[in-house]
């Protein structure tokens, strides 16, 4: 059973700055590799099992079970204790809020005074809820974009929280999808209007930070401003993370958290991306007059915003998994961040690196390798002694969390993961043709969003190799249309798909990086 050290994501970004890895020696000796030989199917059935075990372990009943307890008229959270004055007044939005409500309302019993939450459309049916619940469900944001129901539900939850008085204890439960469920677009724009920015710019490729960072201006309830209309009642709120690095400032765009932003960085970003002439002028006038942060000045003692989980707890559970199946395993991020494109050469080549290693044992495993500054001393070392250790084992799993940005430039249907994966393939072909190595190992990438929704798919993610393109040439019209959702669903009869449905949690992506002998 392995444990992640709590200050491995501070040492992997404090070493994340130093790129001067190039003549990283092996300091550990390989043994005479007696690895399994393995199918494409075992591969994949097994990192099915790790994904499963990941997702797991997040749910959040079991975060909700293992952070909170009431003890009298004491809450506490993760060890912070709160007097209750009287009953508490709860509200939650995000993809994973309604097991964390329907667990508070357990816990909290009759100190839960009412709970009204705002989830995906289809949440409802997707769950057994008990019919005696106090906990308002309310629906919105089909994939994962604000609409009328969404703004609604905001109005509804905006409306309880500013009625709030001095004795009253508001819990807030936030978590990764918060962004589309709690919308309400700062006065004169539209919700057309703000749904136009943020599809521009998801698909010229922003990442979570950019796109959060331009949603709390265009909103009247993100970037503390939620927060600032519940003052004065004490305002406790659990966040599941979805962002690298757990910013509560970013996740869900920080409805409970003062805005830190520099003033003029939404509207930078809207420049970055060349979109400052065809974003609606009202949006315009919204990010440079900095409105929605002038309307909070929400300062971070006045609000308790606690931390229950993350990508790293979901990760310690699948590299357990993959040990208990006997595969030598290591953990290479937390953080891994950018292009799809990018991601998918740097996994292909370390992947082939480290067959190459296998067979020879003749050559240094990160020089050259593009992308490199994605891992840290500390994971190199730990490849090196995974690899030297991986003798009689089924095989070696490189896994890491994060989340890759696309270029959507098709209207296809596909998601993050899905064109990781296949992208992946595609690299993995290219360098393993005419490779000696090729014929003896085969590499894999199991690449999965933990909430179960990559994109707008019904897939989660997709296991992809080399070989799945063998007679498949057209796969890379796929990639042009975006489109690699159809690809998988028409490959194998979908049998490389990852279908789980709504997993109820969040903690963004699981990448698992696989090498076996053939
Ligand atoms: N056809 C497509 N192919 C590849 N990626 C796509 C496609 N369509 C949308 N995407 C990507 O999917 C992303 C949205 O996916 P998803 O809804 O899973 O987001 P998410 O980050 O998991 O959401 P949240 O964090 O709010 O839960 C967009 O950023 C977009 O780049
Ligand atoms: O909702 C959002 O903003 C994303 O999931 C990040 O938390």
């Amino acid at each position: 059973m392995i444990r992640l050290p709590s200050q491995w994501l501070c040492r992997q970004r404090s070493s994340f700055k130093k790129p001067n890895f190039s003549t990283s020696p092996i300091l550990f000796t390989l043994k005479k590799n007696k690895m399994d030989c393995l199918t494409y199917q075992d591969m994949f059935e097994h990192n099915k099992a790790a994904f499963l075990a990941a997702v797991s372990a997040v749910k959040p009943a079991n975060l909700i079970e293992s952070s909170v307890q009431i003890n009298g008229s004491i809450l506490t959270v993760k060890g912070n204790d709160f007097q209750l004055k009287q009953p508490c007044h709860v509200i939650g939005f995000g993809k994973a809020v309604l097991e964390m409500a329907l667990t508070m309302e357990r816990k909290l019993g009759d100190y839960m005074k009412q709970c009204v939450i705002s989830v995906p459309v289809g949440t409802k049916k997707a769950h057994s809820i008990p019919s005696n619940t106090k906990v308002e469900i309310l629906e919105g944001a089909a994939n994962n974009l604000p609409d009328k129901e969404a703004e609604e539900n905001t109005r509804k939850i905006l409306k309880i929280v500013e009625d709030l008085k001095e004795d009253d204890t508001l819990l807030v439960l936030i978590s990764g999808g918060g962004s589309a469920l709690l919308s309400l677009p700062v006065h004169p724009l539209t919700l057309e209007e703000k749904l136009q920015v943020i599809k521009q710019l998801a698909n010229a490729g922003a990442d979570i930070l950019q796109l959060n960072c331009v949603r709390k201006s265009l909103s009247a309830v993100k970037g503390g401003q939620l927060a600032a209309a519940a003052q004065p009642a004490t305002i406790i709120s659990l966040i599941l993370s979805d962002v690298i690095g757990d910013p509560v400032d970013f996740i869900a765009s920080g409805p409970t958290a003062p805005n830190k932003d520099n003033p003029a960085a939404a509207w930078d970003i809207i420049c970055k991306f060349q979109l400052q002439n065809s974003i609606p002028q009202s949006a315009e006038v919204c990010l440079r007059s900095n409105y929605s942060r002038a309307n909070s000045n929400l300062k971070d003692k006045e609000v308790n915003n606690i931390l229950i989980g993350n990508n790293l707890v979901a990760i310690t559970a699948a590299m357990n998994k993959l040990i208990s199946l006997n595969y030598s395993v290591c953990f290479l991020s937390p953080s891994i961040q950018g292009n799809v494109t990018r991601i998918a050469v740097f996994y292909s080549q370390l992947a082939s690196r480290i067959c190459r290693f296998l067979a020879s044992s003749k050559c240094n495993l990160f020089e050259g390798l593009e992308e490199a500054y994605l891992l840290s001393i500390e994971a190199r070392n730990e490849i090196e002694k995974t690899v030297c250790n991986s003798s009689h084992t089924r095989g070696i799993c490189l896994i890491a969390g994060g989340e890759t940005t696309v270029r959507v430039t098709g209207t296809g249907k596909g998601g993050r993961n899905q064109e990781l994966a296949l992208r992946f393939a595609e690299e993995s072909k290219k360098i393993s043709t005419g490779c000696e190595y090729a014929n003896q190992f085969s590499i894999s990438l199991l690449s999965a969003g933990t909430d179960g929704i990559d994109g707008p798919t019904n897939a989660a993610g997709a296991f992809g190799y080399a070989e799945q393109l063998d007679g498949n040439e057209d796969y890379i019209k796929y990639l042009e249309d975006s489109d690699t959702n159809t690809f998988y669903s028409k490959l194998n009869a979908g049998k490389n798909l990852i279908l789980t449905g709504h997993t109820g949690t969040n903690v963004m992506d699981i990448h698992i990086v696989t090498i076996c002998k053939k």
